[in-house]
C-alpha cells in the first residue's frame, strides 16, 4: 500500500490498537470491527486481482495474498487484517489430492475413512508452507499497526470435509466415523489438531498478531459429542500456540448449545453467531473471554438504517461486556454491496467512541 492509499482518519497506531486490546479486555478508543470473510468474495477489486489464477493457486502467490488481505483494509478500514488463505491450505501442503471448486468449495478426491488412508495425513513442516511466512512477512510490513489475524480450520470442520469429500449439510460420513470407529475418530483429530497448530505456528512466527480458529461446522454436533471427541482436539491447538502471548480466537457456527464448553478450550476470545445475543453468550462462555460478534450477514442487504439499528442491538447487547469485538455471525456473503460494510465500519466507529 502507498502513502497515498493508506486510509486517513484517526492515527493508525491509535485505531488499530483496539482490537488487541478488545482481545485482551482491556479499555479500548471505540469497538475494534472486522469481518470474517472480508478477504475476497464481495470485492471487485478481489475478483480482478484473483482473474485467471485458481484459488489455491492464489494461496501460494505471496504477492497476490499480500494484495488481496490489505484490499478491505483500504477500503473499509476495519481495525484488523485477516490473512488471505483457505482452511484446506495445510492438507493441500502435506500432499491431500484436494481442490477448491468455484462456488462449491473444498473437494477432497479420495476421502479419508479407514485406518490406511490416515497415512495421507503427514506432519505438516514450516517449508511445506513456506510462502505463507513469507506473505506474512510481506503483510506486516505494509500494515504498520494494524493487527495481522492468521487462522486455520479446527480438526473437526476439516476432518468433515476430508471425511466426506467435500461440502456437507449433514455430516453423515463423519458421524458414521465418529460413532462407527471412535479410536480412528480420535486418531484422525489429534494428527489434524497437530497439523493445524504448526500451521498457526508459521503464521505466528512469521508475525501474525493473533489468530483465530474457524470450526464453521461444530454447530452440528451434540454438547456431549462435542466434548468428549472434538474439544480435546482444539484444547491441543490452543494449548500449542499458547506461549506466543498472542490472542487466540474461537468460532463456529450454529453453537449457542456449545458455548460453555467452547469457554473451556483455552481460546482468550470466543465468537458467536446472531443466534444467541451477545451478552448470553458471554454469559455461556464464562468469566475472563472477550466476545466477538455478532450480526447476521443477511442484514447487509437490508437498507443503510436497518443495518445501522441492527448493529445498535449488537452494541447495546455488548453494552457492559469487556472486550468486544464487532464482526458478523458469519462471512461475509458474496453478494454483499461492498458500501455496506464499509458504512456499517464507520457507523460502529462513530457509535462506540470514547
Ligand atoms: C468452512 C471454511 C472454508 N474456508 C474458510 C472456512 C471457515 C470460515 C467459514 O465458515 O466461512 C475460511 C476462509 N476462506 C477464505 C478465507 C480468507 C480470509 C477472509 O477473508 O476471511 C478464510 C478465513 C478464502 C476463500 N475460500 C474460498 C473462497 C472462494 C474462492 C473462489 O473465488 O472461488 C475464498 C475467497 C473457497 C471456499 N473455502 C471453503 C468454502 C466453503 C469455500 C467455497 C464457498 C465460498 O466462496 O466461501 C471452506
Amino acid at each position: 500500500m502507498s502513502a497515498n492509499d493508506r486510509p486517513t482518519g484517526p492515527p493508525t497506531a491509535t485505531r488499530d490498537s483496539a482490537f488487541l486490546k478488545a482481545c485482551r479486555r482491556e479499555p479500548v478508543p471505540h469497538t475494534p470491527v472486522w469481518f470474517m470473510r472480508q478477504a475476497g468474495r464481495s470485492l471487485p477489486e478481489y475478483r480482478k486481482a484473483r482473474e485467471g489464477t485458481a484459488m489455491l493457486e492464489s494461496c501460494m502467490r505471496p504477492d497476490l495474498v499480500t494484495e488481496i488481505t490489505l484490499q478491505p483494509v483500504r477500503r473499509h478500514r476495519v481495525d484488523a487484517a485477516i490473512y488471505f488463505s483457505d482452511i484446506v491450505v495445510p492438507l493441500k501442503a502435506i500432499g491431500v489430492d484436494l481442490d477448491i471448486k468455484p462456488g462449491v468449495g473444498p473437494v477432497v478426491e479420495k476421502p479419508i475413512r479407514s485406518r490406511a488412508d490416515l497415512a495421507r495425513l503427514r506432519p505438516l513442516e514450516p517449508d511445506d508452507v513456506a510462502y505463507v511466512a513469507e506473505a506474512v512477512g510481506m503483510l506486516t510490513g505494509e500494515l504498520g499497526a494494524t493487527p495481522l489475524i492468521g487462522f486455520a480450520g479446527a480438526p473437526f470442520t476439516l476432518a468433515s470435509y476430508l471425511v466426506e469429500g467435500g461440502p456437507s449439510r449433514n455430516h453423515e460420513h463423519t458421524k458414521a466415523l465418529m460413532y462407527g470407529d471412535p479410536q480412528l475418530w480420535a486418531d484422525l483429530l489429534d494428527r489434524l489438531a497437530d497439523i493445524t497448530a504448526a500451521f498457526l505456528r508459521v503464521q505466528i512466527e512469521a508475525g501474525a498478531s493473533a489468530v483465530q480458529l474457524f470450526d464453521s461446522w461444530a454447530g452440528a454436533l451434540r454438547p456431549r459429542d462435542y466434548r468428549e471427541t472434538v474439544l480435546p482436539a482444539s484444547a491441543k491447538v490452543f494449548d500449542a500456540v499458547a506461549g506466543y502471548g498472542v490472542p487466540r480466537i474461537h468460532f463456529g457456527v450454529g453453537t449457542g448449545e456449545l458455548l460453555g464448553l467452547m469457554g473451556t478450550a483455552g481460546a482468550d476470545v470466543v465468537g458467536a453467531d446472531w443466534r444467541v445475543p451477545l451478552d448470553e453468550a458471554a454469559r455461556r462462555v464464562g468469566p475472563g473471554k472477550a466476545v466477538q460478534g455478532n450480526l447476521d450477514p443477511a442484514v447487509l442487504f437490508a437498507p443503510h438504517e436497518a443495518v445501522e439499528a441492527q448493529a445498535a442491538q449488537v452494541l447495546e447487547a455488548a453494552r457492559g461486556l469487556d472486550g468486544h469485538i464487532f464482526n458478523l455471525g458469519h462471512g461475509v456473503l458474496p453478494a454483499t454491496d461492498p458500501d455496506a460494510l464499509t458504512r456499517l465500519v464507520a457507523y460502529v466507529h462513530e457509535a462506540t467512541a470514547r
